[in-house]
């Protein structure tokens, strides 16, 4: 970490502003895409300067778009490094080998590197980096973009609880966070990684069902999504089991009973299990083909 004292900013947390200090000072994000693009805004909408936060990106329209839609510094891997007190590496898992190879000799002791690549197991960075460089393992997902997302942190050999603090600083203002032991990140992944496009995949496979009934798909589509929007608050605020609330939607001789029927009846329980069995299982796949 940089020394000197942390500047004093407004953060927005679920439901209020507080005044706070943060305590990392620099973040960067290394591999701008589709994820990290979604952490570097939420961590602009929590409050955290913009001339606190780089990215890289290997386009240079991407680094064009990123400067001009953020007002952040693009800089080359290199640069960031040496500039971040924390390097979060949002490239592809594939592509997180050969970034390490270019990088990895070159970070400096001092810095925390999060991952946030699926799969890839903080064993794999160590094997680039210089001994006793802290890692953290994140696992989050899209909702960030709208502060709800689900960011699961687990430490590597090196990461202390420092380390841990840190990242869920970063992560905090984003959504809920959790630590899980290292050795759960692929069943995580499986689950809230990518849990939702298997909501998406639900609202579009439910929006069809409202065409095949007769409804003009605009109005399929909204009834679906404030369903789920409903269903979502209630099971969350509600704090009850999700069979009871189902329950109570399940009328006697009804019909919801009937659409349950239906679902049972083809299997859809048993190939939500084999679903994220095989997300798990091709995360574990990453980690050995890396
Ligand atoms: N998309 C999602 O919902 C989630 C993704 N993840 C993880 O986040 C990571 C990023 O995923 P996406 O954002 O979807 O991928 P993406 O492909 O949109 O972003 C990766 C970016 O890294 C850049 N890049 C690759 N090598 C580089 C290098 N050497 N230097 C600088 N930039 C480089 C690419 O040009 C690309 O823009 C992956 O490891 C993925 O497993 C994790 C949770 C959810
Ligand atoms: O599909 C993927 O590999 C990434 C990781 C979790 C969500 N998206």
């Amino acid at each position: 970490m940089e020394s000197g004292a942390a500047p004093v900013r407004a953060v927005r947390c679920p439901g209020r502003l507080e005044r706070r200090r943060f305590d990392v000072r620099i973040v960067a994000v290394l591999g701008a895409g589709k994820l990290g693009e979604v952490l570097l805004s939420g961590l602009l909408r929590a409050g955290w300067p913009a001339d606190r936060l780089i990215a890289t990106a290997r386009r240079p329209e991407r680094a064009q778009e990123l400067t001009e839609r953020y007002g952040i510094r693009v800089v080359d891997n290199e640069t960031a490094l040496r500039a971040a007190d924390v390097l979060t590496i949002a490239v592809k898992p594939q592509d997180a080998g050969t970034l390490l190879e270019d990088i990895g000799p070159k970070v400096p002791g001092d810095k925390l590197v999060v991952s946030l690549c699926a799969g890839l197991p903080t064993t794999f960075f160590a094997k680039y980096l210089p001994e006793g460089t802290p890692v953290v393992r994140v696992m989050t997902n899209t909702p960030a973009l709208v502060d709800e997302a689900m960011t699961a942190i687990s430490a590597g050999s090196h990461a202390t609880g420092d380390h841990l603090a840190q990242t869920e600083e970063m992560f905090r203002p984003l959504g809920r966070t959790i630590r899980v032991p290292e050795s759960q990140q692929d069943a995580v992944t499986a689950l809230s990684g990518s849990g939702p496009a298997y909501f998406y995949f639900l609202v579009e496979a439910m929006t069809d069902a409202g065409i095949l009934l007769g409804l003009p798909r605009q109005v399929a589509h909204d009834l679906i999504v404030q369903s789920a929007v409903g269903s979502a608050v209630m099971l969350r605020e509600s704090g009850e089991h999700p069979v009871k609330l189902r329950e109570a939607v399940t009328s006697p001789a009804g019909t919801t009973i009937n659409a349950i029927r239906e679902l049972e009846n083809h299997g859809v329980r048993a190939a939500f299990l084999a679903a994220l069995e095989a997300a798990r299982d091709r995360a574990r796949e990453i980690a050995s083909q890396s």
